[in-house]
């Protein structure tokens, strides 16, 4: 299979851009903006992740021979297909940068350009957007329990298919893992690659100590998975007793603990090692964990240092899927100015908010924390404001008036006319900028449960036009 993607999106697409294409509004400039409705995991905040491979995706976006010959054998049209061959991406995107922070019912990408360019896309930039930012949010509430301690990203084995889990560990590492077990991983992204061994080494071997002394022969860093037969009994006696054997030649990194009450048994294994005088040998844990089981083995004091992650991780075991929808928000009339649209909905959350928009995270230079997120038409810059007055979008009793603040953009260009004029940073540079912007936040927005709601605001303005667009819905409608 070739990796030319153009056709990873939806049939429904393609067929709207055949509506759009033979009905002559194919070139009208729209816009279509990304938003989710609902935090991941009940999280106060969501880490955004996905934009590297958005931009892969979309740089020289084709419809190839390939790609043209299939739809050929679906049955479109000789013309429709003629001018899909021709189609180029010609698109702006902005977008929030990896590693911010977003938050329920704000723009967090934006696409503007040919309405049929923008339909096709829709697909893979949710499929993109909604995983990883998934992962990168469910990695970040994980890290926050564990605190300093590393967090192996353990999962490939048990992610949905290879692409999640590549990409799966790159969003991991953005919200807070530290190393993969993942060689490839490693390898695309620059990630540090880290592990011990499996049950299969000391069952091949048929019993730990040979196990171990085989594996210490043969690399100098070592960490014994001890649970094969007896944890307390067999496994860490065997690893002592290997340590002490090799002395300086290995690096006796630790023990790794893979069953059992793993508080009760990492306090038993600390003693056996400390008494053995390796005191600063760790004690990895693995085995199903998530936030709430380290949560609850630190309560019990585990004597745990090291915390590897796979499944509940990587799958997103407890909220498999981030809802996040693409939806127009303007296009073009026959005049050449721009309709802002709205689609409603007997859910009050699910009615859209009309218009090209940009979302300002608002920061109180008072108290050097994130207020709030201010939602403005594109060209009203609220740093040319010197009061703001925030409220709540359904509960609009429910505001503040801010003096002293600055205004952060956070959709930045990505694409312009096609052509791509962001620099995407390396992976460092996200995760170092995901552990600032949570710097920002007040420790309110951050517990992991029952976190406070996170204000997402829309501009008076904002918020009259779409009580009008909605009057004007409502008018036609029941007239
Ligand atoms: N002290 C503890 N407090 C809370 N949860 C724990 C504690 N010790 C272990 N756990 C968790 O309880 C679950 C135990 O799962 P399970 O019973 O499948 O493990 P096991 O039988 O010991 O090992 P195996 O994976 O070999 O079946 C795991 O999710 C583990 O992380
Ligand atoms: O539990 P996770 O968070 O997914 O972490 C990865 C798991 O993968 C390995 O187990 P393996 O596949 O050998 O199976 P088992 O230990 O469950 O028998 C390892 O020993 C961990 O238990
Ligand atoms: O290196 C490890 O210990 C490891 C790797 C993958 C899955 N479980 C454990």
């Amino acid at each position: 299979m070739g990796d030319n993607l153009v056709l990873h999106t939806d049939l429904y697409q393609i067929n709207m851009m055949q509506v759009y294409f033979e009905k002559g509004i194919s070139e009208k400039r729209a816009v279509f903006e990304v938003y989710f409705r609902e935090m991941p995991f009940k999280n106060g905040y969501a880490v955004f992740a996905g934009l590297e491979r958005v931009v892969s995706y979309l740089k020289d976006l084709h419809f190839d021979e390939a790609a043209i010959a299939y739809l050929r054998e679906l049955g479109y049209p000789e013309a429709f297909l003629t001018y899909l061959s021709a189609m180029r991406f010609t698109c702006d995107v902005k977008s929030v940068k990896e590693g911010d922070l977003v938050f329920a019912n704000e723009p967090i990408m934006q696409i503007e350009g040919p309405l049929a360019q923008c339909q096709l896309v829709e697909t893979a930039i949710l499929n993109i957007v909604n995983f990883q930012t998934l992962i990168a949010t469910k990695a970040a509430r994980i890290k926050s329990v564990i605190g300093d301690a590393p967090l192996l990203e353990f999962g490939t084995r048990r992610a949905q298919e290879m692409d999640a889990a590549i990409w799966g560990t790159r969003a991991a590492v953005i919200g807070g893992a530290d190393a993969t077990s993942n060689v490839r991983a490693g390898q695309l992204f620059g990630i540090p690659v880290s592990g011990t061994h499996a049950h299969a080494l000391v069952q091949a071997y048929g019993n730990d100590y040979d196990a171990f002394m085989a594996y210490a022969t043969t690399h100098r860093d070592c960490v014994f998975l001890v649970d094969t037969y007896d944890t307390l009994k067999i496994g860490v006696p065997a690893a002592i007793k290997v340590a002490q054997e090799m002395g300086d030649k290995i690096n006796f990194l630790g023990v790794r603990i893979d069953s059992g009450d793993m508080a009760y048994i990492s306090k038993k294994v600390r003693e056996q090692l400390d008494e053995a005088g390796f005191t600063s040998a760790k004690i990895y844990a693995s085995n199903d964990l998530d936030e709430n089981t380290i949560l609850n083995l630190k309560m019990q004091k585990a004597k745990i240092d090291v915390w590897g992650v796979g499944t509940k991780l990587i799958t997103a075991y407890d909220q498999p899927a981030l809802g996040a929808v693409y939806k127009i928000v303007s296009i073009e009339k026959e005049n050449g100015e721009m309709r802002d649209t709205i689609k409603l909905s007997n859910n009050a959350e699910k009615v859209s908010t009309p218009g090209k928009k940009q979302v300002w995270r608002i920061r109180s230079l008072d108290k050097n924390k994130s207020e709030g997120d201010y939602i403005t038409f594109s060209d009203v810059d609220p740093n040319d404001l010197s009061e703001l007055v925030m409220f709540h979008p359904t509960y609009t009793y429910i505001n503040k008036k801010l003096t002293n603040f600055t205004a952060r953009p956070l959709l930045v260009p990505i694409f312009e006319k096609g052509n791509l004029v962001y620099d995407l940073p390396d992976l460092v540079a996200i995760k170092a900028y995901f552990n600032e912007k949570l710097d920002d936040l007040w420790e309110e927005y951050k517990r992991d449960l029952n976190p406070q709601d996170y204000p997402v605001d829309l501009a008076q303005d904002v918020w009259d036009h779409k009580m009008k667009l909605i009057d004007e819905v409502r008018k036609d409608v029941y007239k």
